[in-house]
């Protein structure tokens, strides 16, 4: 960020101390119309493909490719975490998003971790962990978290595509998509057209929210 625009938040941000942190730094949003674009960083090359179709045009934004860190705990910490590593790198506005897969009859898991699952069993093995439940529901989740900068504190962005695991089918060129089959479609992510899961996928939902959120504090 240009150093006179980062002074000029920085102003914004002392001229109201005694606000908790997260209101402060809405506050700064609200009342900062950004002064560059928001740096969207991934390592994921599928994932900007995504996020450049669904928001591209929409909210002006650039990409970074960073290898950022897999993180430990609920989802919702680790996208902020994830974003205060990545501002400090990107020194503006920047967005980041984790994604999880998460099984109902594990209580959530492997959520945040399925990208080991997939890396070192496949997607045989992520079918083969419920092999001992009847229940094979689960939900695609996506947290998208947004900072003007390394100093204010994420806003998260969630959303969620319910639907059941099923044995792979269709291309495998993205991550668990061979496997997860949406609620009221007899096609996996996978099989649907780019555009179709682009309309109804958790990164859709959980970027709607973004959206909004840009729209309404006219950033
Ligand atoms: O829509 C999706 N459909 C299928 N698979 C997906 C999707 N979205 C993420 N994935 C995979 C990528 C990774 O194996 C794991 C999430 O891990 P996650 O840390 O969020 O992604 P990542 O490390 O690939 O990229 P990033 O640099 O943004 O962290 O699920
Ligand atoms: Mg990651």
């Amino acid at each position: 960020m240009a150093a006179s625009s980062s002074a000029q938040l920085v102003g914004k941000l002392g001229s109201a101390p005694s606000l908790p942190t997260a209101t402060r730094s809405l506050d700064r949003i609200i009342s900062a119309k950004l002064a560059q674009p928001v740096t969207f960083v991934t390592g994921n090359a599928k994932k900007l493909e995504e996020v450049k179709a669904i928001i591209g045009g929409k909210i002006p934004f650039k990409s970074v490719k960073l290898d950022l860190p897999e993180l430990q705990g609920e989802p919702e910490e680790i996208s902020k975490e994830k974003c205060r590593i990545a501002a400090r790198q990107v020194q503006g506005p920047t967005l980041v998003e984790d994604t999880c897969l998460c099984y109902n009859a594990l209580n959530g898991l492997p959520g945040p971790y399925v990208k080991w699952f997939l890396q070192k069993t496949g997607h045989e093995g992520l079918n083969n962990l419920l092999l001992a439940y009847d229940d094979k529901s689960a939900y695609a989740m996506c947290i998208f978290s947004f900072a003007m900068d390394a100093d204010s504190e994420p806003i998260t962005f969630t959303g969620k595509t319910h639907g059941v695991v099923v044995p792979a089918r269709g291309p495998g060129d993205f991550g668990w998509d061979p496997i997860f089959q949406p609620d009221g479609y007899d096609l996996t992510y996978a099989e649907m057209p780019k555009e179709e899961k682009n309309k109804i996928s958790h990164r859709r939902r959980a970027l709607d929210k973004v959206r909004e959120f840009f729209e309404k504090h006219d950033l």
